[in-house]
């Protein structure tokens, strides 16, 4: 009996203690999920998400609103895409080829998100003779669809072209001072970026292309590019071992990477992500090249050994095949010609360098 008293007795208490515990738990994660809201980082990031998220809810609210079919071919687990190519990174990020995705899938879930694109540009002194086809190749082929801002950072704002515009687009030009040579244009790319990011890319788009101005459209290039993170295969090294890669080896440069590290080459001509993310990645960028400067050491190729450099340390989520920078030139030189016009793995050039 005195056994069953204290049992008894003993009940509220490990209730209260139950109860205090619970109440406990509720208000951790309330202040876990007000951090994350009320971050305007997280927010920043989320927010895409979020917006879909929000959406996709409304679409299957219980009132019986009626669904749209989604009639795609069956992706079969056990049949690979491509067999000549890798499709995916050690880290699982997708490599983008040909034949490797749906456009339909990837478009009604960008669609949903009401995607804009900010592409950026830089055309300073006799780069501006490249704008015109640029810009019309891009209509053409570039986010079509989708609402995009064209930025284009140039000295000789009179120059930029006027081209007809698909509804939603929009040329932005942004004025910035002529640079004594290519060395400190090379420099100041990655700073302009990143002090627009703060200035105008957070409040105007939801991702950043960054795009070399001497390049063309020749093929679509859509929402299968976007990512938080993405690179592009530089089409002169794309096959070769990485100590063949022409990083920047020597130590003194912010940008050295040794012979027995490295994933891939990444172009410098075709990078982008998030905002926050090309914010992060431009103003690391920037800051390495700084560091170079003061120590009076150029990396072997500007920019883009430092945007290697980073994207080494920071996976990007997408990497892009060669069929995003191809060179007609650089595989002509190579000797290869004898395999044709393009390697086979290459089935569909969509921007293509064109000096
Ligand atoms: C084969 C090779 O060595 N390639 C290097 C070279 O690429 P590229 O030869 O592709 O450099 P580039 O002349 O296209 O310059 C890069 C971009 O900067 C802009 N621009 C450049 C110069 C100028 O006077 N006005 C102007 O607007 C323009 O958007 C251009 O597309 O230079 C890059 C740095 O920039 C990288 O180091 C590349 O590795
Ligand atoms: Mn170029």
């Amino acid at each position: 009996m005195a056994q069953l008293v204290r049992t008894l007795s003993e009940k509220p208490k490990s209730y209260l203690l139950r109860q205090v515990i619970f109440i406990l738990l509720i208000a951790l994660s309330l202040a876990f999920f007000g951090y994350c809201y009320l971050n305007p980082r997280s927010q920043k990031l989320e927010s895409i998400q979020a917006r879909a998220n929000k959406i996709v809810r409304k679409i299957y609210h219980p009132q019986g609103v009626k669904l749209r079919r989604r009639v795609f071919p069956q992706p079969n687990v056990l049949r690979p895409s491509r067999r000549d190519v890798h499709v995916i990174t050690p880290w699982l990020a997708p490599i983008i080829w040909e034949g490797t995705y749906n456009i339909d899938i990837l478009n009604e879930q960008f669609r949903l998100q009401n995607t804009t694109i900010g592409l950026i540009v830089f055309a300073i002194k006799k780069h501006v003779i490249y704008l015109k086809r640029f810009l019309e190749t891009a209509e053409r082929y570039f986010m079509v669809g989708y609402k995009v801002n064209y930025y284009i950072f140039t000295d000789r704002p009179d120059h930029v072209p006027r081209i007809p515009l698909q509804n939603g687009r929009q040329v932005v030009i942004l004025k910035v001072q002529s640079y004594s040579h290519s060395q400190n244009m090379s420099l100041h790319r990655m700073e302009v970026i990143s002090n627009f990011s703060e200035q105008h890319f957070y409040r105007e788009v939801d991702y950043l292309v960054c795009a070399d101005v001497d390049m063309k459209f020749t093929e679509h290039v859509g929402v299968e590019i976007l990512a938080s993170l993405f690179g592009t295969l530089h089409p002169g090294f794309y096959g070769l071992n990485r100590t063949n890669f022409p990083y920047e080896r020597r130590p003194q440069s912010q940008a050295q990477i040794p012979e027995d590290e490295g994933d891939f080459y990444y172009t410098g001509a075709l990078f982008g992500g998030s905002v926050p993310e090309v914010h992060r990645l431009t103003k690391a960028c920037h800051q390495a090249m700084m560091v170079d400067k003061d120590n009076r050491i150029e990396a072997v190729r500007r920019e883009e050994s430092h945007l290697n450099k980073y994207l080494l340390y920071h996976k990007p989520s997408k990497v892009l095949s060669p069929e995003y920078s191809w060179d007609k030139q650089m595989w002509e030189n190579t000797g290869n010609q004898q395999l044709g016009d393009l390697p086979f793995y290459i089935k569909r050039i969509r921007l293509l360098i064109a000096k």
